[in-house]
């Protein structure tokens, strides 16, 4: 244990990383965090850090992480030159301008995510150089220019896409073992992984170009013309810039109505321009009559916390001002659905009700925007915090197994009455998953209210491939073996519940939105191995001898609705009688 003294020494050592930081906290603003109190004294106490988003090793910062933190402004340009031993370096999701930042000489520097803001000008070519680079992440952004030949052996993960990059890819090793949805809606990007080829250059002159430079006059004549190529170039992308810019404010506007930092004049010009804007003045279609309703105007004013950002979009968490909280998700990337489709979907989802799905309360369509309103379940996490989070930590609270059997009971009933009540859907539900499973506390007694969410999503999607990407249905074997997709596929995902309960081990992660069949597919075999013992419980449970019986019975019904064959899993109806007879 180090002395307070001379950790205050050790402290003192590196002014150098504390002064970058601090030159940091002077360049950027946030509204959802205040870094000027959150950021003071020394940044490193040895192994650890006060200071929000700030990791540190032997003293030194080794990771600066401050994503989704509506950061605005130009980040310092060499403030990370003095931080000599970074290895992680994360800004995603703000609204950070200007150019990325300089990287040169971060010899540890393993993982930059700089991914969805709005940095813009070219990927400064030094990048190449990071010798330890791993993960770069710059999707969706402004950025322009090509894309520097990065061949570093130690590069997994590479995603460039949604930006104005140009010209060729690269076509080194490292940059060709990427898929195109690496580098897809670029600009002008060309040549594999994308399926475009690049346009050969057109040799024959054009017949009103100018002559070749024979003659100094003739030269400058050429360099006019070619200035006023670039200038109207220039204009151009300037011009697109400013579009862009322009519709990623729009876009984040969206929920936040208002903002504080809006001065009251704005604020009358504001909601004049709501007035005579038809749009926000739409009734929302309320599916329960009992609860407070509200317009789309209260809804856009309302004060608006992201909760999370999945595959389908961004979740939020709204008070209205009179007084309802609600949960908000707004989808991205389904300006192509038709409206009648999702009003119709929508529709049909309002209108589910059980005590073990989150209701949907009301909904949004437009060509742009398309948000769903659901009530907001207070919860102490969701199944997938309380089973994995803090493991090995002291500050975990086990599950113990009369909590895991009472919530299987919860998911198989709400998941029983949507297949009851969705006869003609594919998947009714389509995206069970422990984490989209909310578990409220209940304050009487030890029964936990379980609830679903997320359901009913698939048919909002374009393609197979779309729902395999984004759904956790797409986990189940019939997406590889071709097959065609039906209710089992349900049962499949709630059979991975079931033995992420039962083990407490972890489903393999996604990667690079690709769901890895093969790699679950060896994680259930793993999980039940032929010699079927108490071996796979999760040690929380394993103490409880007395129930290793009815622990082992729903290990037996984990198997059925895990089988290959969809056709051999049970019904959910079925899976729910068995459960029902454990205890
Ligand atoms: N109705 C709700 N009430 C309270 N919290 C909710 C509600 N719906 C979702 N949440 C919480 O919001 C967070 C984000 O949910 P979201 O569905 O966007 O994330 P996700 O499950 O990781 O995404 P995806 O399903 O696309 O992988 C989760 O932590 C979840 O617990």
């Amino acid at each position: 244990m180090i002395h307070p003294l001379m950790a205050a020494e050790l402290e003192e050592f590196y002014p150098g990383e504390r002064d970058a930081l601090i030159q940091l906290r002077e360049s950027v603003k946030s509204n959802a965090i205040d870094l000027h109190s959150r950021w003071t004294g020394p940044p490193c106490n040895n192994n650890s850090s006060n200071w929000v988003g700030i990791a540190c090793s032997n003293g030194h910062v080794i990771h600066i992480v401050l994503d989704n933190l509506q950061l605005t402004g130009l980040l310092p340009p060499t403030f990370l030159q003095e931080i000599t031993y970074l290895s992680k370096l994360s800004f995603e999701n703000n609204i950070l301008l200007g150019p990325l930042p300089i990287l040169a000489g971060l010899v540890h520097l393993q993982y930059v995510f700089l991914s969805h803001n709005l940095f813009s000008t070219s990927i400064p070519t030094h990048y190449i150089d990071l010798p330890e680079l791993t993960s770069l992440q710059l999707q969706q952004n402004l950025l322009t220019g090509g894309i520097p030949p990065f061949d570093q052996p130690t590069l997994m993960v590479f995603n460039v896409s949604y930006n104005s990059l140009e010209g060729l890819i690269p076509q080194t090793p490292t940059l060709q073992k990427f898929s195109d949805d690496s580098y897809s809606h670029n600009l002008e990007l060309c040549g594999k992984p994308l399926n475009n080829t690049c346009p050969t250059p057109n040799i024959s002159p054009p017949p009103a170009a100018p002559p070749l430079p024979l003659s100094p006059s003739k030269s400058t004549k050429l360099s006019i013309w070619t200035i006023v190529l670039i200038a109207v170039s220039a204009a151009l992308l300037l011009f697109i810039v400013m579009i862009a810019f322009l519709c990623y404010f729009r876009k984040i506007n969206v929920l936040q109505g208002d903002g504080e930092d809006v001065s009251d004049e704005e604020k009358v010009q504001n909601a004049t321009k709501r007035d005579s804007d038809p749009e926000r003045r739409v009734e929302l279609e309320f599916f329960d009559k009992e609860r407070p309703m509200f317009d789309l105007d209260d809804l856009l004013r309302a004060s608006a916390e992201m909760i999370g950002k999945g595959k389908m979009g961004s979740t939020y968490k709204v008070t209205i001002d009179s007084g309802p909280i609600v949960v908000v998700k707004r989808f991205k990337e389904m300006s192509d659905l038709d409206k009648k489709e999702f009003v119709q979907q929508m529709q049909l989802l309002g209108q589910m009700r059980h005590e073990n799905l989150v209701q949907i309360v009301s909904f949004y369509c437009s060509k742009d925007e398309k948000l769903v309103v659901c009530e907001f379940v207070p919860n102490d996490g969701s199944l997938a915090e309380l089973l994995h989070e803090k493991r090995g930590s002291g500050g975990r609270v086990a599950l113990n197994w009369s909590t895991r059997l009472s919530i299987v009971k919860g998911v198989a009933k709400g998941l029983a009455y949507l297949h009851e009540s969705l006869p003609s859907h594919k998947v009714p539900h389509a995206n069970l998953k422990s984490s989209n499973i909310l578990i409220r506390p209940n304050s009487n007694n030890n029964n936990h209210q379980i609830y679903l969410t997320d359901f009913g999503f698939l048919p909002l999607l374009p393609s197979r491939k779309a729902a395999s990407e984004k759904l956790s249905v797409g986990r189940a074997p019939e997406f590889s073996q071709g097959k065609k997709l039906t209710y089992k596929a349900d049962v499949y995902c709630f059979g991975i519940v079931l033995l992420e309960i039962i083990t407490g081990r972890q489903v393999p992660p996604e990667r690079n939105g690709d769901t890895t069949i093969e790699d679950l597919a060896q994680w259930v075999r793993s999980v039940i191995n032929d010699d079927w013992s108490t071996d796979i419980l999760d040690a929380e449970i394993l103490a409880a001898s007395e129930t290793h019986d009815e622990m082992l019975k729903l290990a037996e019904i984990a198997l059925d609705c895990t089988s290959v064959e969809p056709e051999k899993r049970p019904k959910m109806n079925q899976v729910l009688r068995r459960i029902q007879s454990i205890n």
